[in-house]
């Protein structure tokens, strides 16, 4: 909201500004002194006079008025009416359809210039008109653009869900889809107004606008062009006030849209301590391919800034699965993204180090972040649906994987993309190349991620959550497929899930989170074995149930607000003792690390 205060000012200054004009007690703009023609600034006009002798200050002022009236109510009128038709046209297709868009389409095909002179020949000139004229001509932009996000949102999880609720149509449209769609419709309007302001000037030229001597910005600037040579400074003032006006109208457009859609909100800035950090941080000591030190993550909230992962180390080598398991909220996302540069523009590391062959992955330039992406670090996302795109074909996409990072014919990184989709068990690769996403089963669609993650041997692979969305059968042959491919190339894996049973059949070392740290770390054989921290007892022991991680323990994870200040866990802790009160910390012994104050008394029931 904060960003809106500027734009927001600068528009409600020149409004006021305009609105005021009858009672800043400027000269009449429309009274002729032919005797001061031209004259420059002097006492009674600090803009000069124009070419008729007017006071330039006096018809900047109320020219505001009209030009400013114009393009608003012009942008309104398109605005409203575009966006009606387009919701119309998009969510109900079918005659709705034929009426609100293509008649634009029939609309766009006449020249602007005709369509003006056409409505000016019916109606007459004036500032009226010229708003009509505009209206016309911004409709379609509009319409298309609201049809063609309206059919992009109508075929959205979100929308066929409060579908699946009974919800009315207008409601679907007013509460579900309107919001989704207005964030461009908005940046629609700022980009209308600005043109509308620069077309009053064009279309008042043509004695198709604005009738003289009523000023207005775009009729000085017409004025202004005449004696350019004499007085130019006649043309700046109307110029400058133009730009003023669309520049402070396009931020605050901008700054509308990042308010309406929190998805838009923008990337926190680099701290330039972040930049020189890794020349103060020391290198990892141990062979690892990843070594991650101390990270921490810190969003930038409109409730404050939290940080959803803190202090987190772990290592993992090659040919070595380290698994990171937690609940829902517990910052194993945050923290695979943060190693892959792809965290949420809200997000940025604030502390810490991942080191990959000898680079800190959390500081690279975005262009050596890409080279690396998808070529020496991969990584599987949770939904192979909505990670590979519906318009191409199988073979494309695993092809494209390939010449992202080398330089082959198209051919050959054609035949190597079967030869990939063969190596993960694709069955008749060469017919599944050439099928689309939607043809394949969810267990295809993931075999088809990870051989576009595994398309250029990397060193490190993160898998996060890679088969939560799959039926337990198909869980374990993708496990498997990962097992195999791990042993044919040596590459690390960082695997993320809530699922022990998973753990155990895949990982070498376990990493157990909660509310954003490290609790407790070691070889699966051993925290399986003889957990240390309360929560891994309870992770395990919610196992048996088979109702999912969580369901031995009361409560669930709060969020990163609410965190208290000591042991994170120790609000749903059976052991939870007055220390714990304490911020507690990760101690190492023996190549397990626990981060509890309780963690070497006996073990009770917990
Ligand atoms: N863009 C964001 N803005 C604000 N908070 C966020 C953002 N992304 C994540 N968080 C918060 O950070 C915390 C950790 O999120 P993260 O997605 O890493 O958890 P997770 O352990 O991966 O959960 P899940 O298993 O459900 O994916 C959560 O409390 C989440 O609400």
């Amino acid at each position: 909201m904060r960003r809106l205060w500027l734009p927001g000012g600068l528009v409600l200054l020149v409004v006021l500004v305009a609105l005021a004009a009858p009672l800043l007690g400027l000269p009449d703009p429309i009274r002729q002194d032919v005797a001061q023609r031209l004259a420059g600034p002097m006492p009674g006009s600090p803009l000069g006079r124009d070419e008729f002798g007017r006071d330039v200050l006096s018809r900047l002022v109320w020219g505001a008025r009209v030009s400013l009236a114009v393009a608003f109510a012009s942008a309104a009128i398109a605005c409203a009416l575009g966006t009606l038709l387009g919701l119309v046209g998009g969510w109900f297709r079918g005659i709705g359809e034929l009426l609100a868009v293509r008649s634009m389409d029939i609309l766009l095909c006449f020249p602007p210039v005709l369509l003006a002179l056409l409505v000016v020949t019916l109606l007459g000139p004036g500032a009226g008109t010229l708003m009509l004229v505009l209206a016309v001509l911004y409709l379609p932009g509009f319409v298309r653009l609201t049809y063609a996000e309206v059919l992009s949102a109508r075929s959205h999880d979100y929308v066929e869900a409060v579908r699946a609720l009974g919800a009315p149509t207008g409601r679907i449209l007013l509460r579900t889809v309107l919001p989704n769609v207005a964030g461009p419709v908005l940046v629609q309007i700022s980009l209308a107004v600005a043109s509308a302001v620069v077309l009053e000037s064009g279309l008042s030229f043509l004695g198709l606008g604005v009738v003289p001597p009523e000023p207005s910005w775009g009729l000085m600037i017409r004025g202004a062009r005449a004696t350019m040579a004499q007085a130019p400074l006649l043309l700046l003032w109307p110029c400058l006030a133009l730009s003023l006006t669309i520049l402070a109208m396009n931020l605050l457009c901008d700054a509308l849209r990042d308010a309406v859609d929190p998805r838009t909100a923008r990337p926190a800035p680099p701290r330039w301590v972040d930049r020189l950090l890794p020349g103060l941080l020391p290198a990892p000591r141990e062979e690892a391919v990843l070594a991650v030190q101390g990270l921490t993550i810190g969003i930038d909230t409109p409730h404050g800034a939290i940080r959803p992962v803190e202090d987190v180390s772990f290592s993992v080598r090659a040919g070595e699965t380290l698994a990171i398991v937690g609940e829902s909220g517990s910052g194993k996302s945050l923290t695979a993204t943060a190693i892959m540069g792809l965290l949420p523009p809200a997000a940025r590391p604030v502390a810490g180090a991942a080191w990959f062959q000898g680079r800190d992955l959390l500081r690279l330039e975005e262009a050596e972040r890409r080279r690396l992406r998808g070529g020496p670090v991969a990584m599987v996302f949770q939904d192979p649906m909505s990670s590979l795109n519906p318009v191409h074909r199988i073979g494309e996409q695993v092809a494209e994987a390939i010449r992202a990072h080398r330089r082959v014919s198209a051919k050959e990184a054609a035949s190597r993309a079967v030869a990939l989709l063969r190596r993960v068990g694709i069955a008749d690769p060469e017919r599944r190349a050439r099928a689309w996403p939607h043809e394949l089963s969810g267990g295809m669609r993931q075999r088809v991620m990870i051989a576009m993650a595994v398309a250029n041997d990397p060193a490190l692979l993160i898998a996060d959550e890679p088969t939560t969305a799959l039926d337990v059968t198909v869980q374990a042959q993708i496990l498997d497929l990962l097992a195999g491919l791990q042993r044919e190339t040596g590459m690390a894996l960082v695997f993320i899930t809530h699922n022990l049973g998973v753990v155990a059949e895949i990982a070498d070392r376990v990493a157990v989170m909660y509310a954003g740290q490290v609790v407790e770390q070691g070889a699966v054989a051993e925290v399986f074995a003889a957990p240390r921290h309360p929560y891994t007892r309870a992770l395990l022991a919610a196992v048996p149930e088979g109702e999912g991680i969580a369901a031995g323990i009361p409560g669930t994870v709060p969020p990163p607000q609410d965190w208290p200040r000591g042991c994170r866990f120790a609000p749903r802790c059976p052991r939870a003792a007055p220390a714990c009160a304490l911020p507690q910390v990760l101690a190492e012994q023996g190549g397990r690390a626990v981060r509890c104050i309780r963690a070497d008394e006996p073990a009770v029931a917990a």
